[in-house]
């Protein structure tokens, strides 16, 4: 279980720290990173006995390396240290690192050694970390892929070599870690797009550092303890009246599941009623698998709701469109998901509207409706997802959603959040559209958009993931199934406001 509403930092930011701290700070910095980089490989290398081999870079990430070989030298612990770079060019305190290594009596090795007999006990990347400034090529290139074909668990020193601490991004080839040890704070790299697939378990060292008190963090993980408040166990004395009403709009002809699955997750979430408005003038009457949806034609919905959340198989005529304006003009909070964004994205008249709506308003795109809300190709969105949720937040003055592994929230006043919770099994169609019915009946229940939204999106994953631990999925787990997984955990919560494992410190 990872530590709970952690402040997250850019490289500027981690740099901005070290810098205020490092001409003081005793022991040095580096040597705290070394010293918690061994303690987490002794623990990773329990029961597995040889030697362990540390890939030292040319930057201040080697320089961690030396400081851990050291330390496992001095316990009398084989290791074997791979240097390709010039002493003479490291810089200053990873030089003091390599003299400290040496001088102990540790040698390197200017190529990376074949493994012994019975394999090594851990194999560490401290090649590159926040440093990294280009794709990676050539001999380090060669090494990241002999090292990745290593049996075996695999450490990453602060950040997995070839991955971008910012966005996320391989530059030409990562290192593949099954655990990273990273310091003084997270860093969104790690959390969003191929970061997670590189870090592994990430294991944060604070290196006794008070990352918030030296620069306020704007980003912060998701965790229950954002939002808790906002979530209270029902008074006796209730009716469906005190639990607000949210619409759905959608279901064009061919897309009614996608307004039913959102109705149905609005339900699971707590609203009080639930009205799904269709376009098709053909569509079901009933929902036969959830009767308490009350199903009427769209344009008859749009008055019934504190929420309105519209887009999930909403289509793009000119029926569509309409529908949508006369919602950007109520005075409902909206959730606009899917159709709604594709006809914000190609209609400049509708994406004005929305610009200059008062009431609260988050728009949930994937990257594909991001790329169209922003004019640029979805590979552009995602080589910033942070970049590109937060100029969408300030384009449309709203809370924006940018799903995906690591979706972010971002607010239009800069501030931002990154949910950890969800799995694979949720790239499967539906899956948003049940995040637009839990935003609705959280929203319809009056809570204010930041709850909401974060509550929503970290139980939308808690729930995919409370399927996973029944053997449901990640292959073939179905939007469907996720409605009741979320009111299992919200109940949960609700009973225990905060679970074993998702304390921390208090959240901003
Ligand atoms: N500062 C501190 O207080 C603390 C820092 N700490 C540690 O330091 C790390 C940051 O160190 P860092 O800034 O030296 O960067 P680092 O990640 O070692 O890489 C820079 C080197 O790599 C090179 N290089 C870059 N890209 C390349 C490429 N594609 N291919 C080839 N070369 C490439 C680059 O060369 P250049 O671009 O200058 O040619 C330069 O030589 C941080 O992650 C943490 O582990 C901890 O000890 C805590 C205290
Ligand atoms: N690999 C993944 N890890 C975590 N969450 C995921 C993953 N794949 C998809 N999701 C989540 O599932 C949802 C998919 O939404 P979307 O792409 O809009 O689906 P649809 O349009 O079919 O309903 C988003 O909330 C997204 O964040
Ligand atoms: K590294």
């Amino acid at each position: 279980m990872h530590n709970c509403c952690q402040p997250i930092y850019p490289v500027a930011g981690i740099r901005t720290i070290e810098h205020a701290v490092m001409p003081t700070a005793q022991p040095p910095l580096m040597e705290r990173a070394g010293r918690a980089s061994a303690e987490e490989a002794v623990r990773l290398m329990i029961d597995r006995p040889g030697p362990l081999l540390i890939a030292c870079g040319p930057g201040n990430n080697g320089g961690d390396g030396f400081v851990m070989a050291r330390h496992f030298m001095q316990a009398g612990r084989e290791v074997v240290v791979a240097f390709a770079s010039n002493p003479d060019q490291l810089p200053v305190d990873a030089h003091k690192a390599y003299t400290a290594w040496t001088d102990a009596g540790g040698q390197t090795l200017s190529d990376l050694p074949a493994p012994p007999p019975g394999g090594w006990a851990l194999v560490v990347d401290a090649l590159f970390g926040i440093g990294l400034r280009r794709p990676i090529e050539g001999r380090y290139a060669d090494w990241i892929r002999s090292l990745n074909a290593l049996p075996g668990p695999r450490m990453s020193i602060d950040v997995p070599s070839g991955l971008c601490a910012d966005t996320g991004r391989v530059l030409g080839i990562a290192f593949e870690a099954t655990h990273t040890v990273t310091f003084i704070a997270l860093k969104p790299g790690q959390l969003t797009l191929d970061g997670p697939d590189h870090c592994g378990e990430i294991v944060l060292k604070r290196l006794d550092l008070d990352a918030n008190g030296q620069l306020p963090a704007q980003g912060w993980e998701v965790c229950t303890k954002l939002f808790m408040h906002a979530l209270h166990p029902r008074k006796l004395n209730t009716h469906k009246g005190n639990f607000g009403d949210a619409v759905i709009v959608g279901g064009a002809p061919g897309m009614c599941g996608a307004a039913l699955l959102a109705g149905r997750a609005a339900l699971r979430v707590g609203a009080g009623r639930v009205f799904v408005g269709l376009l098709d003038d053909r569509g079901p009457a009933v929902d036969q698998v959830q009767p308490e949806l009350m199903i009427r034609r769209a344009e008859h919905a749009l008055a019934d709701g504190n929420a309105i959340a519209i887009g999930p198989g909403l289509g793009r005529d000119a029926a569509a469109s309409a529908l949508l304006e006369r919602a950007l003009h109520s005075s409902a909070t909206l959730v606009l998901d899917a159709d709604a964004l594709n006809l914000l994205g190609s209609d400049p008249r509708l994406a004005q509207q929305a610009r200059e709506r008062e009431a609260p308003m988050v728009l949930t795109p994937h990257p594909g409706e991001a790329a169209r809300l922003l004019g640029i190709s979805t590979d552009e969105i995602q080589a910033d997802r942070l970049k590109s949720a937060l100029a969408l937040a300030r384009h449309f003055d709203s809370h924006v959603v940018l799903k995906g592994c690591g979706s972010f929230i971002a607010r239009p006043d800069g501030q931002w959040r990154i949910n950890r919770t969800g799995n694979p099994g949720m790239a499967s169609a539906g899956m948003g559209d049940v995040l637009t019915g839990l935003l609705g009946g959280l929203l319809a229940q009056g809570l204010n958009m930041d709850d909401a939204v974060a509550a929503g999106v970290h139980l939308h994953g808690a729930a995919a993931d409370l399927l996973l631990t029944r053997g449901i999925g990640p292959i073939g787990m179905g939007a469907a199934e996720l409605p009741d997984a979320v009111r299992q955990i919200l109940n949960q919560w609700v009973a225990t406001p905060h679970p074993p494992g998702r304390g921390g410190p208090a959240h901003p």
